[in-house]
């Protein structure tokens, strides 16, 4: 199977300063992959080099069979829907009209049918006809949600998606992302909750300095000595009914 994603060995630098160094992640189509490491780590990053917003001065990406370079643009935005983690917005359109631009591909009343649709997933269809700069923050990261869902891309790569989000609507967009791995895309995401990471995560990539450090299945990844080591915590990753739990206190 070609893998949806991958990065191999990247290597970047911002403000003069490492932030990336030998970097690698696969993400293969119908899985989830968690990406996770302290503020700071090179989680946004490694995404935004995987994507060619940030110039890496080494290693290579593929979009499946595709060398990132060889993509043209029309070709990317059909290849991969992308949540940055800043959700700021300058135009206050409309919700529908905002989740209708991950449809680019798509004419436009096509591309307004998906849109409501996807706003309709994530919880937020009475506020089609919103402008996005009058909601709350919450809702508005929900309409940028839908964009990503709209892209129906075979890649969707969402940085701190959770971020702001109550628990209900935390949970609802983790389980949408997996239905969209059900369905057959590579998802990649990056998380803090590492509780909510280790349950909808099938796999996840520890990253600490630029660096992976660990990287498998959630209770492997986050094994004791990651945790203290990487993020200064002292506990571990324990099954519940309810799914895997970090159980932690500050070293
Ligand atoms: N525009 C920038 N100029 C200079 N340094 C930057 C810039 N953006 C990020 N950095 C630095 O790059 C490093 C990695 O940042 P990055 O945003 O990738 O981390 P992260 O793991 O996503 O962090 P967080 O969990 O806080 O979002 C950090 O040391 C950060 O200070």
């Amino acid at each position: 199977m070609t893998a949806a994603w991958t990065l191999a060995s990247l290597k970047a630098a911002q403000g003069g300063q490492s932030v990336l160094d030998g970097a690698s992640l696969i993400v293969q189509p119908g899985e989830v992959v968690g990406i996770v490491g302290p503020n700071g780590a090179g989680k946004t990053s490694l995404l935004r080099a995987g994507l060619g917003l940030l110039k890496r001065s080494a290693g290579e990406v593929w979009m499946g069979q595709h060398r990132l370079e060889n993509l043209s643009a029309a070709r990317l935005a059909a290849s991969v829907g992308y949540l940055p983690q800043d959700r700021r917005v300058t135009w206050n359109l409309i919700a529908e009209q905002v989740a209708s631009l991950g449809a680019v591909d798509l004419p436009d009343e096509k591309a307004l049918i998906t849109a409501r649709d996807c706003l309709a997933r994530v919880g937020v269809a009475g506020l089609a006809k919103r402008g996005v700069l009058d909601m709350s923050g919450g809702e508005r990261a929900r309409v940028l949600l839908a964009r990503l869902l709209a892209t129906r891309a075979p890649l969707l790569v969402a940085d701190e998606p959770i971020a702001g989000l109550d628990p209900d609507a935390q949970l609802l967009t983790l389980e949408l992302l997996r239905s969209e791995a059900a369905a057959g895309a590579g998802v990649a995401v990056t998380l803090h909750d590492l509780s909510l990471a280790a349950r909808f995560c099938d796999r996840l990539t520890v990253i600490d300095a630029g660096r992976v450090v660990a990287e498998g299945k959630p209770s492997e990844a986050l094994s004791p000595e990651i945790l203290a080591r990487v993020f200064r915590l002292e506990g571990e990753v324990i099954a519940t009914a309810a799914g895997p739990v970090l159980a932690a206190r500050r070293l």
